[in-house]
């Protein structure tokens, strides 16, 4: 069996059998409340958001400026403690856990994919997909045979000792997605993953997001862009600190949403060659 087959392997198991097994939770939210004291006043950035993400799904959080967005992903990422209610990952309640143990969950079961890629450039693409197993001192040759194995997933089979500067928008994006699942996460936490890219490269991202939620991999994905939350399965909208809208995106829209995509991109591509 090859690597690749191996990890999709790994990674089918892991989903279970959603006919005979209740659906394991990626994460549990219950009445989640952020505020922010400040000298002259109390910001509720959060007032309250109850949502489950069972494993496999793919989730779009939208809301307007201010309506709580990256108050949420700070604690769905454990940067942040609520101030009441709970977050669960696995059988821990962030609000629970020390600073320390915070960071720990952080780095050893949170794939995060930022904006701006955050890639350390002094690494190769190899070394950069590692750097979450730094901190747990997991270096040997099983780790690193992982990571080349996760590089060639995202298409980068021919790109393993280049280092960021060497690399375009998109690949740095496709070695972000690599680094994020080294740690078998219970999600791939996403901002605005595309915001710096252009459209023929923002679609190559949202394959490999497909192909991985295919194969049971939890996306939760903060965007502006009603494109890219078309072709999630659920998006979440939060207004004013609370939840406004949870909907599932039906099958019918995810496709022609992707086709439409698709077909734009091949336009682009037939005029600029
Ligand atoms: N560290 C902080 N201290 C005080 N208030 C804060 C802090 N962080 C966020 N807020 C306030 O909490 C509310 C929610 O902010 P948040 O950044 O979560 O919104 P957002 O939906 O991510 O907005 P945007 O789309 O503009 O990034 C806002 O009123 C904001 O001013």
């Amino acid at each position: 069996m090859s690597m690749r087959e191996a990890y999709s392997t790994s990674v089918a198991s892991d989903s279970g059998d959603a006919a005979t097994s209740p659906r394991r939770m990626a994460t549990s939210i219950r009445n989640l409340k952020k505020e922010y004291v400040l000298k002259s006043e109390t910001v509720r950035a959060l007032r309250g958001v109850s949502f489950d993400v069972p494993e496999g799904d793919y989730v779009a959080i939208m809301g307007p400026s201010g309506s709580g967005k990256s108050t949420l992903l700070n604690m769905l990422g454990c940067l942040d403690k609520p101030t009441a209610g709970s977050l669960m990952l696995g059988d821990d309640d962030i609000s629970k856990l020390s600073d320390d143990q915070l960071a720990e969950i952080r780095s050893e079961r949170i794939g995060f994919v930022f904006q701006s890629y955050n890639l350390i450039q002094q690494l190769s693409v190899v070394e950069n997909i590692q750097v979450p197993l730094y901190y747990q001192g997991r270096l040997g040759a099983d780790e690193r045979a992982r990571a080349v194995m996760l590089a060639e997933r995202v298409g980068l089979a021919d790109r393993l000792d280049h280092r960021p500067s060497q690399l375009s928008g998109g690949q740095q994006q496709r070695v972000a997605i690599a680094r994020s699942l080294i740690n078998d996460p219970f999600f791939i936490l996403a901002d605005e993953p595309t915001g710096n890219l252009d459209s023929i490269t923002t679609e190559e991202i949202l394959g490999i997001f497909d192909e991985f939620n295919n194969e049971g991999r939890t996306i939760i994905m903060v965007t502006h862009e009603d494109e890219l939350a078309d072709r999630s399965k659920r998006i979440i909208r939060l207004k004013d600190g609370m939840l406004a809208l949870d909907e599932v995106v039906p099958e019918e829209r995810r496709d022609a949403t992707r086709a439409a995509q698709h077909r734009a991109v091949e336009e682009l591509l037939a005029r600029t060659t």
